[in-house]
C-alpha cells in the first residue's frame, strides 16, 4: 500500500489512525487527482456576475463554486491562461483554493476594524479580508519569511488593497510589537497533509521530527495570536486558527493546548455550515468537548484541499468568560456535520 501510493510508513500510520481503512483509501485516491481550479472575485474591483461574463467571453468555462460562497468560481477549462487574462492583471480575481476562503469567512472581519494576519504570505487570505472590510480599517499582514512577502506585496498592489501594512516579524514576537487587534487570523505553517494533491512530496518528506517541531511552533504562534487580541473590542475579540493539514497533532491538540494555557478564551461556532466536527477524543487523548465546534474539510468528502478551521472568542478574564458561558447555557449541539 505504502509503495502503491508512495507514502512513508510513518505518515501512512498516522493517516490510518485518523480514518477507517476504507476512508483512508478514499483519501489516498482523492490525493491522486487535482482539486478543481477555483478563483475568488475581488469585490473591490468587480462583481462576480460581471467577472464571470467577462471570462466566459474569453472562452473560460466556469460556474459558481457552491452556495456557501458568493465570490468563488470553479474553472472547468479555458482557451486562455487564467493566470494572465486582462481581468487577472487588472486585479478582478485571484487564483485561490476553495478551502482557503473558509478561515476568512470564519474570521468575519468588519469594516473599520484592526486586524492581524499573522502568517499571511502570499496573501490569499489577507486580500480577502481587505475586500470584506471594503478597504477600510487596517490590516497588518505579517510573515516571518521576507522572500515570501514579495508575493504578498504584489498581490496587494494588483488587487487594489489600500488598508494593509506588510510586516516581517516572527509571529511569536507580535504581542511585544503591537497589540489591541479586533481579530487575528493565524493560518499556521503546517505539514501540508491536506494539500498532497498539490504537493505530493509531503507523502515522503514529512518526518517524525516535523510532527514534533511544527505543533510546537503552532502552539507558540497561537498563544501569541490570542495575546495580540483586544478582549474589550466592541464587535471583535476573535482569533481564527487554521491549517492545511489533517493531522490531529497540528489541529485539535494545538487548540486544546491553547484552551488550557489561556483560560480567558473559548471556542465558538465558526459560522461555516458544512465540514466535519473536530475530534474530542483521539487515540486515548480526551480534548475539551467544545472542540466539536471546530471544522475539518477533506478532499475525498468536500472535493477541496484538506483544511482545519477553529474560532476563539477572547474575554477580559476567566470570570467574565464563565459568566458568559453560564448565560449562553452551551448552544454547542446545534451544529451540522458533513453536509
Ligand atoms: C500556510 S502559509 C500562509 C498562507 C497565507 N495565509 C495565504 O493565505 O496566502 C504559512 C506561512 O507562515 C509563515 N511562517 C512560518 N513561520 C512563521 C512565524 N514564526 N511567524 C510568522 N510567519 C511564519 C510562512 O512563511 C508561510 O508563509
Amino acid at each position: 500500500m505504502a509503495v502503491y501510493y508512495g507514502y512513508s510508513e510513518y505518515l501512512l500510520e498516522k493517516l490510518f489512525n485518523l480514518f477507517s481503512v476504507s476512508e483512508a483509501l478514499e483519501f489516498f485516491e482523492a490525493n491522486e487527482v487535482p482539486r478543481p481550479v477555483t478563483i475568488r472575485t475581488n469585490t473591490l474591483r468587480t462583481r462576480r456576475r460581471d467577472l464571470a461574463q467577462a471570462l466566459i467571453n474569453r472562452g473560460v468555462n466556469l460556474e459558481p463554486i457552491g452556495k456557501w460562497t458568493k465570490v468563488g468560481l470553479t474553472i472547468f477549462d479555458s482557451t486562455v491562461p487564467v493566470g494572465a487574462t486582462p481581468e487577472y492583471l487588472a486585479g478582478h480575481y485571484i487564483l485561490q483554493s476553495a478551502s482557503s476562503f473558509l478561515p476568512v469567512m470564519a474570521l468575519a472581519p468588519q469594516e473599520n476594524e484592526k486586524i492581524l494576519d499573522m502568517a499571511s504570505a502570499p496573501g490569499g487570505k489577507s486580500t480577502y479580508i481587505a475586500a470584506l472590510m471594503k478597504n477600510t480599517g487596517i490590516i497588518f499582514a505579517n510573515d516571518s519569511n521576507k522572500e515570501r512577502t514579495k508575493g504578498l506585496v504584489s498581490n496587494i498592489h494588483r488587487l487594489g488593497i489600500k488598508n494593509t501594512v506588510v510586516c516581517n516579524y516572527d509571529g511569536r514576537e507580535f504581542p511585544t510589537v503591537l497589540g489591541g487587534f479586533d481579530r487575528v487570523l493565524l493560518d499556521a505553517p503546517c505539514s501540508g497533509t491536506g494539500v498532497i494533491s498539490k504537493d505530493p512530496s509531503v507523502k515522503i518528506n514529512k518526518t517524525e521530527k516535523d510532527f514534533i517541531l511544527l505543533p510546537h511552533l503552532q502552539k507558540e504562534l497561537l498563544l501569541s495570536a490570542i495575546d495580540s487580541v483586544d478582549a474589550k473590542s466592541s464587535k471583535g475579540g476573535y482569533i481564527v486558527y487554521s491549517t492545511c493539514s489533517v493531522t490531529v497533532e497540528e489541529n485539535e491538540a494545538v487548540v486544546n493546548y491553547a484552551l488550557k494555557k489561556r483560560p480567558n478564551v473559548k471556542l465558538v461556532l465558526t459560522g461555516l455550515d458544512f465540514g466535519r466536527e473536530g475530534f474530542t477524543n483521539y487515540r486515548g487523548k480526551v480534548f475539551h468537548p467544545s472542540l466539536k465546534l471546530t471544522r475539518r474539510f477533506y478532499p475525498h468528502v468536500h472535493n477541496m484541499d484538506g483544511f482545519f478551521v477553529s474560532k476563539f472568542k477572547k474575554f477580559s478574564n476567566k470570570y467574565e468568560l464563565k459568566r458568559k458561558n453560564d448565560d449562553e447555557d452551551h448552544k454547542v449541539s446545534k451544529t451540522k456535520i458533513d453536509k
